[in-house]
């Protein structure tokens, strides 16, 4: 592996573990001793057992080297034992890191990868790192016996030794030539790896839309078009093993031909002894594995190096700030932190938005000098034409993105002014597409909130509507939620969600098209539990269906990322066509400014809650 941030990753991981390092060093120094001993126990049997006659050496020599052959094995075993128990410890570790990495990083470093290269990171990028790792004591023995080889060999007969050793300097040149042809074909290897995965992750994900579009042929061609890619990239890869791997096979073989060639010569001019020739030819062997696996191993190296640069590289991207971090505001006035109650303290904290301005990409504005007041403990409806920019909006108060120009204000304080998970700890979140984790459906509802008790479950089913969903299942709370919640329909799984954003009790709620998935009788009891959940908090509601825009005290249409107008709903219904127009294009059609606004009419205490409006 070559140098860099990748070799740093790796070996620091790797000197985490001294002890299992030790254990596998020691274990294949010492297959080294017993397969060094042998050839010389060998050339002693030969010259004094066999050819001086004397039956006593020989069968110490039988016995010892039976001796030697039966510990070297056990040393072999040992050897591969704690070379892979270091492999999967490390590949443990740094996968703990990648992952606890991962979901530290901004959303907008999750928009730029797809899921699928981060999840090539995790799996094939880490088994290519793991897999030089288990033979980490292989390598160390193979070099110990090669380095012994070189002086034993000398030792005995100079000459012979060049003769014997030649191809193994002749391999190490080859393998370094081949090293360097491997380099852009592993990366290459790599990175369509990745996209498959892609490919491949969005196939099985998506595989609902596909079935009901009849899509499957066309999904299936473009796994099979991006497999081909795989296997060109892996033919060029194999193309380069393939031109250097009988060479490695060769040159260990033309050395041992030599020692037989120049060996046999010296022999007959009574230079060397039968047995040291026979000695000479058995170490020629045993390093024939050696060298070939040098081969092998310089390619396994590189294609390693490849993936550890790759994993080194998400390593090195900067996560959110931590806990214990909030961001210095540029231009921030002075915020005091006594400004935010903690969360769960009821009455909600004021979210103000101040001249914002911000783009997913620079000079590409979504909004644009925003400018908007929630006041403590009362609901504002967000409404605007698709990609209007209120998903946006939203996002931007949990710090998924920071804005560009402007400030904004939760509690009085600059969101940049409190700490990542502080300020999360006021907000409770509710997603359009709700995302639940396989488990139960206690586990999905403890998922923010640890430590919570069942009561304080039962308060949050409760208050979310979503009892229904938890007593038709069988086993209650207990009850198994299958991968993203796919055993669920999308308004229960919408109202799991919003109960587990209430577990916590936040101060302040954003929840986004709340109704989407549901038909309207299901909105109904939505839309009621809504007008509980929302009383006492201050709650951003992005919504398109006039009936949960009711419940609201003030609508902020957007268009365009700017705020077009404000009202109530009767109000911006009567005065801005705009307002008509977007609301006509939502599943419900407009509704007359007379009409009722909600299933059960308008909330009896909006108005009250109107009056403590501040407008910007
Ligand atoms: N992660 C992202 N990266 C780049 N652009 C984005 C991203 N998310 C949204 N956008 C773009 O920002 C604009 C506003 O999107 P946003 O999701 O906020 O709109 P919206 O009003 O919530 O739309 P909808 O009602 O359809 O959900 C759109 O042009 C959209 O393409």
């Amino acid at each position: 592996m070559r140098g860099g941030p990748g070799l740093a990753l790796v070996t620091a991981a790797v000197g985490r573990q001294p002890r299992l390092l030790a254990a596998g060093i020691s274990a294949g120094l010492l297959w080294t001793g017993t397969k060094l001993a042998a050839p010389l126990l060998v050339a002693r049997t030969i010259d004094a057992g066999v050819l001086g006659g004397d039956s006593g050496q020989l069968w110490l020599g039988v016995a010892l080297f039976t001796g030697l052959a039966v510990v070297g094995a056990g040393f072999a075993g040992l050897r591969r034992y704690f070379g892979q128990s270091l492999a999967f410890v490390v590949e443990a570790d740094l996968r703990d890191r990648l992952l606890a990495r991962m979901v530290r990083l901004p959303a907008a470093y999750h928009d730029r990868y797809p899921s699928g290269v981060l999840l090539a990171r995790v799996t094939t990028d880490l088994q290519q790192v793991q897999q030089p790792l288990i033979n980490i004591p292989i390598m160390v023995s193979n070099v110990a016996m090669l380095v012994g080889t070189a002086i034993l060999l000398a030792w005995i007969d100079p000459v012979l030794a060049v003769v014997a050793l030649a191809p193994a300097v002749a391999v190490f040149a080859v393998a370094v030539r081949f090293t360097r042809q491997l380099g852009p074909r592993a990366l290459a290897l790599q990175s369509e790896l990745g996209v498959l995965a892609g490919i491949v992750e969005e196939s099985i994900a998506g595989v609902r839309t596909t079935k009901g579009l009849g899509t499957e042929d066309d999904e299936r061609r473009r796994v099979r078009d991006q497999a081909g890619q795989v296997q060109r990239a892996a033919l060029r890869l194999s193309s380069v093993r393939a031109t250097y791997l009988p060479l490695v096979e060769l040159l260990p073989a033309f050395g041992l031909v030599g020692v037989l060639w120049i060996g046999g010569l010296r022999v007959a001019h009574g230079a060397l002894t039968v047995g040291e020739l026979v000695q000479f030819s058995y170490f020629g062997l045993i390093i024939v594995g050696p060298l070939r696996i040098a081969g092998m191993t310089a390619s396994q190296l590189k294609r390693s190096a490849v993936s550890a640069r790759l994993i080194a590289a998400v390593l090195d991207e900067q996560p959110e700030p931590t806990a214990i971090e909030p961001t210095a505001s540029a231009g921030s006035p002075a915020t005091t932190a006594s400004a935010a109650p903690p969360a769960g303290s009821g009455g909600g904290l004021e979210v103000r938005f101040e001249g914002v301005t911000f783009g997913y990409a620079p000079e590409r504005h979504v909004l644009r000098e925003l400018d908007l007041v929630v006041p403590a403990g009362t609901c504002v409806a967000v409404v605007g034409a698709t990609g209007s920019g209120k998903t946006t909006l939203a996002a931007l108060v949990p710090r998924f993105y920071d804005v560009d120009a402007g400030r904004i204000h939760v509690g009085g304080r600059d969101v940049r002014d409190w700490s990542l998970t502080e300020l999360r700890a006021q907000l409770g979140l509710g997603f359009e597409d709700a995302f639940l984790f396989s488990g139960t459906i206690r586990d999905n509802l403890r998922f923010g909130a640890p430590t919570a008790d069942d009561d304080q479950l039962r308060a949050a089913v409760r208050l979310a509507g979503a009892q229904d969903v938890v007593a038709g299942r069988p086993g209650g709370c207990d009850a198994p939620v299958g991968e993203r919640g796919l055993g669920l329909s999308g308004g229960q799984r919408q109202r799991l969600s919003l109960a587990r954003a209430l577990v916590t009790d936040p101060p302040v709620l954003l929840l986004d098209s709340p109704t989407s998935a549901v038909d309207p009788a299901k909105e109904a009891e939505i839309v009621a539990s809504l007008a509980t959940v929302i009383r006492g908090r201050t709650t951003i509601l992005i919504a398109h269906r006039p009936a949960v825009i009711a419940l609201a005290d003030q609508v902020v249409l957007l268009e365009g990322g700017r705020v077009a107008a404000t009202g109530t709903h009767q109000e911006l219904l009567a005065s801005s066509p705009y307002y008509r127009q977007v609301l006509a294009t939502q599943p419900d059609g407009p509704v007359s400014p007379d009409g009722p606004a909600g299933p059960d009419g308008p909330d009896p205490e909006a108005p009250a809650r109107r009056d403590a409006l501040v407008t910007p």
